[in-house]
């Protein structure tokens, strides 16, 4: 009965699939949709966890599994991250996925993508260990299919400027891997923001050389965010205006303000971090028991 039953299921199934399929190919629909399952299509890349920071020293190569350059003539960019990912948002993964749309949409192939969680002597108070942040970075992006985790920064004895992550890691690499070829920098409209802005000792945020490097050199490309008019930054500053041709400025596909800042704080009141996180980065959080440590709000060191 029951097998009949499943029979049944079976072939209505099967039925539904082949109307689906005619019916997308007379609707010429069939290339929209694998494009919107693009990024679903491909099995997870296992991702192996660092067990603490000395580990992260092996890791040199750059992952070029999910890397797909293009051949047909249309200009090959590999997009990077840099941020703190303490801890990795959903957000910060959006910020991706619009950031490839944006440049797909001008024309662009994005051959891959990379988040680079910056070295803990960065010095940002909020930052809990390397290893913790690239693992979770790591495990949120292994059902991705365009996505890597890079742990290069993190393997520095130091905290590496952004313009020499992007030019002497990434565009490095991406250069050896497929000449002419450019690794450009994917930011919140925050931080590009902070390119004309100054430390309190007076000493720029960013240095001139380094905004040349990044904008003239790689370029970047940046989400409005609410709180800053881009537009008017880069009008205002000379150096931002005369690279604008570098620089591609996209609105955010869904209006959200999750931050590393917020699921801290949810975090520390005991609250739900569902579907501000990937949930393998909720299991690591609770696994590691996270909240603990100073950096989010906790006790220990
Ligand atoms: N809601 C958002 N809209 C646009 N850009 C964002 C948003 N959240 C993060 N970003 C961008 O993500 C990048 C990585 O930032 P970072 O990890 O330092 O994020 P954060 O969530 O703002 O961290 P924190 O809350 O700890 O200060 C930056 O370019 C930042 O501008
Ligand atoms: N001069 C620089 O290269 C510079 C300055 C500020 C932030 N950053 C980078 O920007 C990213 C985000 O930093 P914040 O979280 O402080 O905005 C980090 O990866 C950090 O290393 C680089």
């Amino acid at each position: 009965m029951l097998a009949q039953h499943a029979m049944r299921q079976v072939s209505t199934y099967t039925g539904f699939a082949i109307l689906f399929a005619v019916a997308a190919v007379m609707g010429g629909s069939v290339i929209r949709v694998a494009t919107l399952c693009g990024g679903r299509s491909q099995a997870s890349v296992s991702f192996a966890l660092f067990p603490h920071n000395g580990a992260l020293v092996t890791a040199t190569r750059l992952r070029t599994e999910k890397l797909r350059f293009s051949s047909d003539g249309k200009p090959n960019f590999v997009l990077v991250e840099c941020g703190s990912f303490s801890p990795p948002t959903t957000f910060h993964l959006r910020l991706l996925e619009d950031a490839r749309d944006a440049m797909v949409e001008r024309g662009y192939h994005v051959a891959g993508g990379f988040l680079s969680p910056c070295h803990e002597k960065y010095g940002k108070k909020s930052l809990v260990s390397m290893h913790h942040r690239v693992n979770m970075v790591g495990l949120a992006l292994q059902d991705s299919s365009w996505l890597q985790v890079d742990s290069w920064e993190c393997a520095q004895t130091d905290w590496i400027r952004t313009a020499l992550v992007l030019r002497d890691r990434f565009q490095r690499e991406v250069d050896r891997l497929h000449p002419g070829a450019k690794a450009m920098l994917v930011c919140g409209a925050d931080l590009l923001e902070s390119f004309t802005a100054f430390h309190e000792n007076g000493e720029p945020v960013w240095s001139q050389e380094d905004q040349e490097t990044i904008l003239g050199q790689c370029g970047a490309v940046c989400m409005n965010r609410e709180g800053t008019n881009i537009g008017k930054v880069i009008a205002a500053d000379p150096l931002l205006t005369r690279h604008s041709g570098n620089i591609v400025v996209f609105d955010p596909s869904v209006q959200n303000n999750v931050s590393s800042t917020l699921v801290r704080r949810l975090l520390q009141q005991g609250k739900s971090l569902k579907y501000l996180v990937h949930d393998h980065v909720l299991d690591y959080i609770c696994a590691h028991d996270l909240g603990r440590f100073k950096a989010w709000g906790g006790k220990d060191e």
